[in-house]
């Protein structure tokens, strides 16, 4: 039986304390609750006590970070981690949207209908929420809110304060694998990665093409408050040039900066020195994403944004796999933002299969599970690798065995070092920087080198703006659109028209507008297939304003 006294404290504190005061209707989307910091605070109390009831169905730790990632400094947001670091589970969304709107006079009968449904009989059980913030200034006090949401229905609350998301997923791992991930604060989560790194390493910093420097971007957020202590244990083996790090002062969180700005405007963030042919890097407001980049000799900026990072990483790894002489399969998830060029090196070149799934990083990683060894990113720098218990096992067999060489134990004590470098419960921008420093050393490559692996298809992504977004349906795994009726024929003749052309549309889960995205041989190509297509969303689904122009 539920205890009665607990939530009905927690129902009258939100009505003293909490009370929602505005109307409008939140939805827990594709990175949970995103929007104005001042319309938060009754939705982060609500979701501290929706993440104790998760705590007490699942019998396990779960998180709690409150980030708005890559927006404006003004907005806010908040999002679950499920105990394997997950993202919170589909299913649990509605009831998080549930909990955001409901009038505060049904709260109690919302907590009753969940404790209901999913027949919570621990009602009493001490559980852990461990919440994390980044560095915005609605934060703390918004963070605050979770942490009396878990008081409230007598939770504990574990406020593990700045911390970027990849860190806070990594708690919850460590927590809920009693401790067998690694030590669930944020000297363990160094320890681990740096340890890793600079024993793949050894102590040849340089090699061939490859210099141990690289310029970063913090965004002016916790992804550069963090790289400092990543610094001091790095030590001579990378160094890092930290620049837009708020503290110096030199500008406002993602503003003007961070790895959203770079991948979508293509361009140099702000306040970074534009050497010639030096390896740069951005991560974004929560450090959950990167993107590489540098200027070559004529001034002209080269993006290596996620598809880049997933290649460089796929076809590594099928190297060391090779080496260790173990079958293991090895795939690679992308959605369908990646460019085809990549798809094609990856699937043709090296040999390696590749899934598709939706956008959003919960449904890559749910896909690359399908995998002994999964790897996934989005276009935009969120991704990672994941292994699967199974390889885990043949690889430490692989170090003890006998009938294999010398050379295939040492591979695998590689790989297993190479795994601790990998924040495998979710993207991890500063474990994915490491990464990519790894496999760039090993190879002795510069970043031109890197990017000579295949040339990316111009391409171009458009927002169109319609009554109802909603009104777009798609299906395999969003490449094709299933309403409005005659939409998807007339984006085949459309994309027929043009040698390598391809263009697909979907409603954007975080914001209000259809996306249209186009690539094709040349960038007069994708740019006016892109508008013939955005045009076409606008005229068969209801589009509002004027409508796209045609370049001609
Ligand atoms: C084209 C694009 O970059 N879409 C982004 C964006 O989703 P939309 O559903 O497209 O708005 O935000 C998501 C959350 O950060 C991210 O996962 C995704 O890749
Ligand atoms: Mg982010």
């Amino acid at each position: 039986m539920a205890n009665n006294n607990s939530y009905r404290t927690a129902y009258a504190f939100a009505r003293e304390m909490y009370p929602k005061k505005t109307k409008s209707h939140l939805q827990y989307g594709t990175a949970g609750f995103r929007t104005k910091a001042t319309d938060l605070e009754h939705v982060m109390y609500r979701m501290g006590l929706l993440a104790v009831l998760r705590a007490r169905y699942k019998k396990s730790v779960i998180g709690v970070m409150v980030t708005a990632s890559h927006n404006p400094e003004p907005d806010n947001g908040v999002k679950l981690v499920d105990p394997h670091g997950e993202m919170l589970e589909q299913s649990w969304e509605p009831w998080a949207t549930k909990f955001a709107n409901v009038i505060d006079e049904k709260l109690e009968d919302t907590i009753n209908e969940l404790i209901k449904a999913f027949d919570i009989t621990n009602m009493n059980d001490r559980v852990e929420i461990v919440v994390g913030k980044d560095t915005r200034p609605s934060s703390p006090h918004l963070a605050k809110a979770v942490c009396d949401g878990v008081l409230a229905l007598s939770g504990k609350p574990i406020d593990y304060g700045i911390v970027t998301t990849p860190q806070l997923h990594y708690f919850v791992v460590c927590k809920n694998t009693n401790r067998a991930y690694g030590q669930p604060n944020e000297e363990g989560y160094y320890a681990k990665l740096t340890n890793a790194f600079k024993k793949i390493r050894g102590t040849e910093y340089t090699k061939g093409n490859y210099h141990n420097r690289v310029v970063y971007d913090g965004a002016n957020g916790v992804g550069a408050k963090k790289i400092k202590y990543l610094k001091e244990a790095l030590g001579d083996s990378l160094k890092v040039d930290m620049y837009n790090d708020e503290i110096i002062g030199s500008g406002k969180l993602n503003y003007m900066c961070g790895a959203d700005y770079v991948k979508s405007h293509q361009t140099f963030p702000n306040g970074l020195p534009k050497d010639k042919n030096v390896r740069c890097c951005s991560v974004d407001g929560d450090a959950d994403r990167i993107v590489y980049y540098y200027t070559d000799d004529d001034g002209l900026f080269h993006l290596m944004d996620g598809d880049r990072i997933a290649t460089l990483a796929a076809a590594y790894l099928k190297e060391l796999l090779q080496q260790t002489g173990i079958e293991l399969n090895l795939g690679l998830v992308q959605t369908a933002y990646a460019n085809g060029a990549s798809t094609d090196y990856i699937s043709s070149e090296l040999n390696v299969p590749v899934a598709f799934a939706s956008t959003g990083v919960k449904h890559l990683h749910h896909q690359a599970l399908n995998y002994d060894i999964g790897v996934y990113f989005e276009a935009n720098g969120h991704g990672t690798v994941i292994f699967s218990q199974n390889t885990k096992e043949k690889l430490r067999a692989g170090t003890r065995c006998n009938s294999f060489t010398e050379d295939q134990r040492q591979a695998c004590s590689k790989f297993l070092t190479l795994i601790d470098l990998i924040n495998e419960t979710v993207g991890d921008a500063i474990s994915d920087m490491l990464l990519v420093e790894t496999i760039l050393h090993e190879k002795g490559w510069d970043i031109s080198q890197w990017e000579a692996c295949y040339t990316d298809l111009p391409n171009r992504l458009m927002k169109v703006t319609v009554k109802d977004r909603n009104v777009i349906t798609t299906t395999d795994a969003e490449r094709i659109c299933l309403t409005p009726q005659d939409l998807q024929d007339e984006i085949d003749s459309l994309a027929a028209k043009y040698p390598k052309g391809r263009s697909f549309v979907r409603p954007s889960g975080t914001e209000d507008i259809v996306r249209v995205y186009a690539e094709a041989g040349t960038t007069a190509d994708a740019d006016k297939l892109a508008a013939e297509v955005a045009l076409k969303v606008f005229e068969l689904a209801g589009g509002i304003g004027a409508p796209p122009e045609i370049p001609q």
